[in-house]
């Protein structure tokens, strides 16, 4: 007996980029709900989170991956595998590229990286609302002679603008196969951890430049209760012990008002009443900790120092 060829496709489009160039904006404007965090400070985004979109008989996991940059720590070293690999690993890869900031050195090395990346590309130019056409035509093309892009999109993730024809042309592309997950899912992150990565949103919005970007958040203990709420006990891990006095803050605002935003997000995200308890505990040199990126879903290659 012959099997009848699947009528859905599904398949895994990479987003990939430079810090900030607006990956996590454009995954959540995809999926249509907050499922990666988004903040003014480079490498918000340490695993590869996905978004999950279905639409007719097509469905896109997107991989959300780790800005590509200079690595330095054994941490950053991990990070950029991370991303590297989800290039590798996905059907199509979107290279996304801050058009305001236009050809920087860092895109210019990314553009290299990519050339070795088999999948076909896409290229990606984002913050179109804050760039003259001009300047994104120049740059389009100048991107488009340096290797093949099958497709170009001009958008602008903030505001949504051409995020739909990005959208439709995954879709239009993607591997005939069964989806890999229900129709109503929409991220495979567990609750625990979008806990987690909530409340480090809240953390460097709150704390903008006092604390570098290395300070994490784990989810503890996650817990159903009876009448249907989550309790959540987390720790902020910081590296100094001057560093957990600003997230405490004087006689505990600071970590307070963390608490009380990260509460009523979550909250809205798990449509139920949330009991949050975050504690500020020092770790020293975390960053050099293998396990610690393993908690994260990160693997540091091996064999690398
Ligand atoms: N003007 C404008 N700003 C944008 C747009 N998209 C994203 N941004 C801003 O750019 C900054 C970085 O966005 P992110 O989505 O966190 O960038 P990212 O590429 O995921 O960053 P990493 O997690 O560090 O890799 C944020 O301040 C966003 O609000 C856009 O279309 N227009």
């Amino acid at each position: 007996m012959s099997e009848l060829p699947p009528d859905t496709s599904c398949g895994f489009v990479a987003l990939v980029g430079a810090p900030n160039a607006g990956k996590s904006t454009l995954m959540n404007s995809l999926v249509g709900t907050k499922v990666s965090i988004v903040t003014h400070k480079a490498q918000t985004t340490r695993a590869q989170i996905r978004g999950v979109v279905t639409e007719g008989d097509g469905q896109v996991i997107f991989i959300d991956t780790p800005g590509i940059f200079a690595p330095r720590r054994r941490l950053d070293r991990a990070m950029v595998h991370a991303a590297w690999t989800g290039a590798g690993d996905a059907d199509l890869v979107a290279f996304i590229v801050d058009a305001e900031r236009g050809l920087t050195a860092e895109v210019e090395s990314l553009l290299e990286g990519l050339l070795a990346v088999r999948h076909p590309k896409m290229l990606v130019l984002n913050k179109v609302d804050a760039v003259k056409r001009e300047t994104l035509l120049e740059l389009s093309q100048k991107l488009n002679e340096h290797q093949r892009f099958e497709a170009t999109f001009m958008i602008s993730a903030l505001r949504g603008d051409g995020v739909a024809d990005f959208l439709s042309w995954c879709m239009e592309h993607l591997p005939p196969g069964p989806w890999h997950f229900p129709e109503d899912h929409l991220t495979d992150l567990t609750l625990a951890l979008t806990a987690a990565e909530v409340t480090r949103e809240k953390l460097f919005l709150r704390i903008h430049d006092e604390i570098p970007y290395n300070a994490t958040v784990e989810t503890e203990r996650f817990q159903e209760q009876k009448d249907g709420s989550y309790r959540i006990d987390q720790v902020v891990y910081v590296s100094r012990d001057s560093h957990k006095k600003i997230v405490i803050g004087d006689k505990g605002q600071t970590l307070k008002a963390i608490g009380a935003e990260a509460r009523r997000e979550l909250m809205e995200i798990f449509e139920t009443k949330v009991h949050l308890f975050i504690f500020v505990k020092v770790r020293e040199r975390w960053g050099d900790d293998p396990e610690r990126y393993r908690e994260m879903g990160l693997e540091y290659p091996q064999g690398k120092k």
